[in-house]
């Protein structure tokens, strides 16, 4: 049985939940224990009482847990990867790449922790002296979705750490078994007892617990738009420092002088890999009408070669869908699709494999109108919406029509297109002959409109949220 890791002790509790494989629902990963609110609290106190001392831990000590993390997670990529495919459904070498991604950011903030600076400034009244210094915020609470079972943990747990907080990570209910690896290893770095905590349970107890305790200073969240609002309502009435990362509906525009083999190459690899359960996933596919029937027969062909099967075999290219309710969702969304009009080419049916698993077809609507609620709600599955457009200005318009705003791209050979959909997309990321999804650990990530709020994840820019500035005036 796998327990919670709370004021440095192994902590368990007969509240007990099975980790099932999507692929095969007789293959049990594991048993995890649900913290209870005492479990909580236990957590908040170690995590309040080591903050004193680890917000004045040196850079060297910071460095050495986070490269140590860092090391075992690369060296560990492998039997990580496959432990990931299994509870999440993605494909092992799309496992593994998420393992060694987690590691990569580990080493990243390990490097960010010797380079925490500040500004010397002169005042503008004679014989003072001005400092800007950053510094830590103390409890942060960390709450992360079921789609990145561990590079989502990564980018928070590591800066947060980097900066000199102490945390309290509440993985997703469906895969705590990558995070509870990540919270394994963590435990074996050298950090103070109760500078991190693992709270495995349901969100509705756990997480809810956390958000309005005054021991949280600041809560960083990523999952649905609905939860994420919750989420902020209640800690932004109690002055926390609060951070989202919500959905996408991510416009690919294909302008007619893509080339089409990239252009292709960025919807397939966008749409429908890792089963389409990512924020960053292009479900709006913005063709012109010089390329539109060439593009959307040759979609339709690539889409229905897709290989569905068991995340572990090697000829897998799209692993199932993660649950029964996302099931669920992804095919209601195909009966919707029918019913507004749009033009199902391929997919949208579940699938029977060798094993009992999720398995789903993935799916093409063509003439598709912006209005349709398959091109404004995020699906979260591999449904792809191909909207026709008459020229650049047209694709833009449309790219733009939708109350998300965190991954876009266009496929062109213009210059003057890609120059201008950089400038004027309303989006937090922008990809030119690049998939919307897929993007590097070393550079800020996140949104703009409904998809995010706060500073930005990831990369330096990380510690605007993982810090405070303090500013001191001296006489000399
Ligand atoms: N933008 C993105 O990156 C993601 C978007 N989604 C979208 O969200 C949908 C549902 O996915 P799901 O994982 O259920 O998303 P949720 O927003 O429900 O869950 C995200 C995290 O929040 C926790 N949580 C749930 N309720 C509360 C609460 N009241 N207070 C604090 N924390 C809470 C969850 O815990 P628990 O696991 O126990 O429910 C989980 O750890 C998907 O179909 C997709 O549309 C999902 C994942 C990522
Ligand atoms: O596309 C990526 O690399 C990241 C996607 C992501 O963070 C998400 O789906 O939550």
């Amino acid at each position: 049985m796998h327990k919670n890791w709370i004021a440095g002790q192994w902590t368990g509790s007969d509240n007990v939940q099975q980790n099932v494989n999507p692929s095969d629902l007789s293959d049990v990963v594991g048993e995890y224990v649900r913290a209870s609110a005492a479990d909580v609290d236990m957590a908040l106190e170690s995590a309040q009482a080591a903050w004193p001392a680890w917000s004045l831990s040196t850079p060297q000590q910071r460095f050495d847990a986070l490269d140590m993390i860092g090391t075992e997670l690369l060296a560990r990529k492998n039997e990580l990867g496959e432990l990931l495919a299994r509870e999440e459904g993605k494909t092992l070498p799309e496992g593994i790449g998420e393992v060694a991604r987690a590691g990569q950011i580990f080493k990243f903030f390990a490097g960010e922790a010797l380079r925490i600076e500040g500004d010397a400034l002169a005042s503008v009244r004679p014989g003072i002296q001005v400092e800007v210094s950053r510094e830590p915020l103390g409890v942060v609470g960390i709450i992360t979705p079921w789609n990145f079972p561990i590079a989502i943990p990564a980018w928070k747990i590591a800066p947060a750490l980097a900066y000199g907080n102490c945390v309290v990570f509440k993985p997703a209910d469906l895969v705590p078994g990558s995070a509870w690896a990540l919270a394994e290893i963590i435990s074996r770095s050298g950090l103070p007892a109760g500078v991190f905590n693992l709270v495995m349970g349901r969100g509705s107890v756990v997480g809810a617990a956390f958000i309005e305790d005054p021991r949280v200073e600041a809560i960083t969240f990523t999952g649905s738009v609905p939860t994420g609002r919750q989420v902020l309502e209640q800690a932004a009435a109690r002055q926390k420092k609060v951070q989202l990362e919500l959905g996408g509906k991510n416009p690919l525009v294909v302008l007619d002088d893509a080339d089409l083999e990239v252009a292709l190459d960025c919807a397939i690899q966008g749409a429908f890999y890792s089963t389409g359960q990512r924020c960053t996933a292009s479900s709006r596919i913005i063709v012109q009408r010089g390329i539109y029937d060439r593009f959307t027969s040759e979609l339709t062909h690539r889409t229905q070669a897709l290989r569905v099967g068991h995340a572990l075999r090697s000829d897998t290219q799209i692993g199932p869908v993660s649950e029964a309710s996302q099931l669920e969702q992804d095919l209601s969304y195909i009966e919707i699709g029918r019913q507004e009009g749009a033009r199902l080419l391929c997919g949208g049916e579940r699938l029977q494999r060798d094993t009992e698993g999720y398995y789903f077809s993935p799916a093409v609507f063509a003439d598709v109108a912006s209005s349709m609620r398959i091109a404004q709600e995020e699906i979260f599955g591999p449904v792809a919406s191909v909207i026709p457009a008459d020229d650049y200005e047209h694709a833009l318009a449309l790219a733009n029509d939708t109350e998300f705003g965190l991954s876009s791209g266009i496929c062109t050979r213009s210059l003057k297109h890609a120059t201008h959909f950089k400038r004027s997309v309303q989006a937090g990321m922008v990809m030119v002959n690049v998939p919307t999804a897929g993007v590097d650990y070393h550079v800020p990530f996140g949104g703009r409109k409904g998809s995010s709020y706060g500073p930005r994840e990831q990369g330096r820019y990380a510690r605007e949220f993982f810090t405070i500035v303090k500013t001191a005036y001296t006489a000399a």
